[in-house]
């Protein structure tokens, strides 16, 4: 089951292990994880990946692998996040079969005509929504505009994340722009207190998701 509202990929813990830090966030709110390690080899991946499995016990909280399918398929993770220079979404979902979860960046109004891709991917993220430190190499920030003609032109069914500076601070807005919840590294992974940091970003994602119903 997927549940995108607060959304945990992983990036510098500030020396912490990293497992410490996601068993952390998933007690403090934390409703999906990504493994991202962008340098790391196969082996190394899936070996991160048994640590994360093993710090989120039986909570259920779905793990997918960022980029590599491969790796999301031996490992029997939740699914995989993809974009731009990626393997597509149906690709994906070729190798992955019908319950893996997958997520397909989107950074521009354009790529919803790709609706082979779009129907193949279970969750969209809106990136980036701010430019962000944690990674320089992104498409022009779309801002909280972005976002809402992003969710205004998308099948209501699928959920839209958004990501790329997010934190207490403005998480709220973006909801309020139509997002179904955040994605963050830096706002957990390098908090001070990583599970205070997630139920603080937690309920106010709750409460914002609660005012736009209301
Ligand atoms: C939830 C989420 N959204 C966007 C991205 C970025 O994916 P991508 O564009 O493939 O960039 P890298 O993460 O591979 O550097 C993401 N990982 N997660
Ligand atoms: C992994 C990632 N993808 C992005 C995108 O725009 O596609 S931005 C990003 C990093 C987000 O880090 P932070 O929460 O620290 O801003
Ligand atoms: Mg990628």
């Amino acid at each position: 089951m997927l549940d995108p509202r607060l959304y945990l990929v992983t990036g510098d813990t500030r020396g912490r292990p990293l497992a410490d830090i996601v068993g952390a966030a998933v007690d403090g709110g934390v409703t999906l994880v990504q493994l991202r390690e962008k340098d790391a080899r196969p082996d190394t991946l899936a070996a991160r990946y048994d640590e994360l499995s093993i710090a989120i016990g039986d909570t259920r909280v779905p793990i997918l692998v960022n980029d590599d399918a491969d790796v999301a398929r031996t490992t029997g993770s939740a699914g995989v996040h993809v974009g731009p220079d990626d393997i597509a979404p149906a690709e994906a979902r070729d190798l992955l079969g019908a319950d893996a979860l997958i997520g397909w960046s989107i950074h521009d109004l354009a790529q919803l005509g790709d609706t082979e891709n779009v129907r193949a991917s279970d969750y969209l993220a809106a990136s980036p929504v701010w430019a962000t430190a944690t990674k320089t190499d992104t498409t022009a920030p779309l801002g909280l505009a972005g976002v809402a003609a992003l969710r205004r032109s998308m099948p209501p069914h699928v959920p839209l994340v958004a990501i790329g500076g997010i934190d207490a601070t403005n998480a709220a807005d973006v909801i309020a722009a139509g997002a179904d919840g955040i994605a963050v590294v830096s706002a957990i992974c390098s908090a001070a207190d990583p599970e205070a940091a997630a139920c603080e970003l937690r309920s106010t994602v709750d409460d914002a998701l609660a005012r736009r119903e209301s």
